[in-house]
């Protein structure tokens, strides 16, 4: 059995906050790779200032370089936009993996906006990574209210044998300031460097293994 951490996210554009925080959680929860899941469209954000899919990923592979991520467009490939189908249909493919889902702690406290969160909670551990600025309202949200009683240790849940859920780790480490709005404010132009990439000939800048193959950098 592999364990994969997935980050879900917009990457609009990626930056050094998420190669941070994925390495981090590779190596606080023992993990064998993160899968970077870029989303065809937050169902919670606008379409407006989104950049192209492709720009997006395109961006997430530069950061992502030499590390044990893997980028992928898999909800496209999938027809998935909210998580808790992704990660239904994710774990029907992948059956001998494990997996856990990551998020910085501004998702969190937005978490009870997502559909059906609690199911998304029931299908896999959840790892949820400080943020400046957000710890407050995380640690306040309904879903916290809920997801708290299945707080775990992250030194025991490292530990474990066998992953189960609803099960919520919370990773603080010397907390990063990067943010996508900063880098669009600073750089409103990012995506046009991006231009000529395509999702057409590779959505991975590894391929997801097939199941039984090692996933060992
Ligand atoms: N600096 C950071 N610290 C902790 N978590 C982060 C950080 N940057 C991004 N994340 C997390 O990574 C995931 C994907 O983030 P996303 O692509 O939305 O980047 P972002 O910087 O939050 O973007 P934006 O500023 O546009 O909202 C989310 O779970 C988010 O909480
Ligand atoms: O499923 C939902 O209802 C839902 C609502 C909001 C966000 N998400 C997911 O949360 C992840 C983080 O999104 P973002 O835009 O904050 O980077 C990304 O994988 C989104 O698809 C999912």
């Amino acid at each position: 059995m592999s364990r994969i951490g997935l980050l879900g996210g917009s990457f609009n554009p990626a930056h050094g906050g998420h190669r941070r925080i994925s390495l981090f959680a590779l190596e606080a929860l023992g993990l064998d790779e993160i899968w970077w899941l870029v989303s065809p469209g937050n169902p919670l954000k606008p379409k407006k200032g989104m950049a192209p899919l492709a720009a997006r990923v395109s961006s997430a592979m530069v950061q992502a370089r030499r590390a044990p991520i893997r980028v992928t467009a898999i909800e496209r490939e999938l027809g998935t936009r909210y998580t808790v189908d992704t990660l239904a249909a994710i774990k029907r493919r992948f059956k001998r993996h494990d997996f856990l889902w990551l998020m910085g702690s501004d998702n969190l406290a937005q978490f009870h906006l997502w559909r059906d969160w609690r199911g998304i909670a029931n299908a896999m551990p959840i790892a949820v990574i400080a943020r400046p600025g957000y710890d407050g309202d995380a640690v306040a949200s309904p879903a916290m209210a809920w997801l708290r009683r299945f707080s775990v240790p992250l030194s025991s849940f490292r530990h474990r044998g066998e992953w189960s859920a609803p099960a919520l780790v919370t990773l603080r480490f010397d907390p990063d300031p990067r943010s996508a709005t900063a880098i669009r404010r600073a750089d409103p132009d990012w995506a046009s460097r991006h231009a000529g990439f395509s999702l057409r000939d590779q959505v991975t800048h590894r391929p997801i293994p097939s199941e039984g193959e090692t996933t060992a950098p």
